[in-house]
């Protein structure tokens, strides 16, 4: 569908996964969320963390609302639980989108993330989901061929993609036969016929694009898509997509969304597991004496973010 509008040619999949393009079902039951009380949100991190010592279920995970803002903290005892409650959450949010808007548009990160969304590929998301109305973008991308082992496309298509039918022509990988300011170009291009058509809603707040979902990753030094700390690319105010050519985690070049698109998601998913970045996680929620402001300190959304964590990413909080 997209590839006569877009600069940037939408993934061509297997056609393994072409053959699955008919099986594609009516959405779900509307989004429930875990809100808490004004009571629960006034608990300390110290009274949520005992619930890892004796959770109350999987589901039932510590969950708390930063007072005053649109942020949610939800904590689970293992990864495997952050993994379930992150299918459920995502196949949830794809039914209220499709039935408000008739599309849903979905941001990938690369790394750990890919392997969290494992359980959307399987019963029962796999056929309750309408993934004909999905369009899956990426937030950054290595300026790499495709099939290449850092490509955050090939992760996604081998861990996620190809196990789901999502329509090829609304997959928007980046064009790697260009240069990495090339490609942050014709990505920004491709973003802006498909804001022209409405396929992605604009943000009223900010004129930004608005994707409905960003499912988020952090690095153990609190960069997120590739946004690193201190680099001038957090600061840029203008650009939808730029490009980094001294990435301090290789490959070097990348292309990346900037934080007034991040920002400007409905919805914002980050979810970090493992001990490595319990650190970036306590600095990034505001609970430590850390100076320095790391990216994932900047991160909003115009509805709601949520972070996700395991019980070794949320040990420092
Ligand atoms: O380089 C990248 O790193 C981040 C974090 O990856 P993780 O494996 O530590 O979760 C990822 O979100 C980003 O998309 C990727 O390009």
């Amino acid at each position: 569908m997209a590839s006569s509008m877009c600069a940037t040619t939408p993934l061509s999949l297997s056609s393994s996964l072409r053959t699955n393009l008919s099986s594609s079902r009516t959405s779900r039951a509307p989004l429930i969320s875990l809100r808490v009380s004004p009571i629960f949100q006034a608990l300390s991190f110290k009274s949520v963390r005992t619930n890892f010592k004796n959770p109350i279920s999987a589901s039932a995970s510590a969950s708390a609302r930063m007072a005053g803002q649109n942020k949610k903290i939800e904590k689970f005892e293992t990864e495997e639980e952050v993994a379930v409650r992150l299918a459920k959450y995502t196949a949830d949010l794809s039914a209220k989108f499709v039935k408000e808007r008739g599309a849903f548009t979905v941001v990938l990160s690369g790394g750990s993330l890919i392997d969290a969304l494992r359980k959307l590929a399987e019963a029962p998301y796999k056929d309750s989901v309408d993934w004909s109305k999905w369009h899956v973008f990426w937030v950054d991308e290595r300026v790499v061929k495709r099939d290449h082992v850092d490509s955050n496309y090939k992760l996604a298509l081998d861990g996620f993609l190809s196990k789901v039918p999502i329509p090829p022509g609304q997959v928007y990988a980046i064009n790697d036969a260009l240069s990495a300011e090339g490609a942050a170009d014709d990505y920004e291009t491709c973003l802006k016929h498909l804001v022209q058509r409405n396929v992605i809603a604009t943000s009223k707040t900010t004129g930004f694009p608005k994707f409905d979902l960003m499912l988020l990753g952090m690095g153990p030094d609190g960069h997120l898509a590739s946004l690193f700390p201190g680099h001038p690319l957090v600061n840029e105010k203008n650009k939808w997509v730029t490009c980094i050519k001294d990435s301090p985690k290789p490959p070097p070049e990348r292309i990346t969304f900037t934080f007034p698109v991040i920002n400007s998601a409905a919805y914002n998913a980050m979810v970090v597991t493992g001990e490595g970045k319990a650190s970036a996680v306590c600095t990034a929620l505001g609970k430590s004496q850390h100076s320095e402001t790391l990216p994932a300190q900047l991160l909003s959304a115009e509805d709601e973010l949520t972070w996700f964590l395991d019980k070794s990413a949320a040990s420092n909080l």
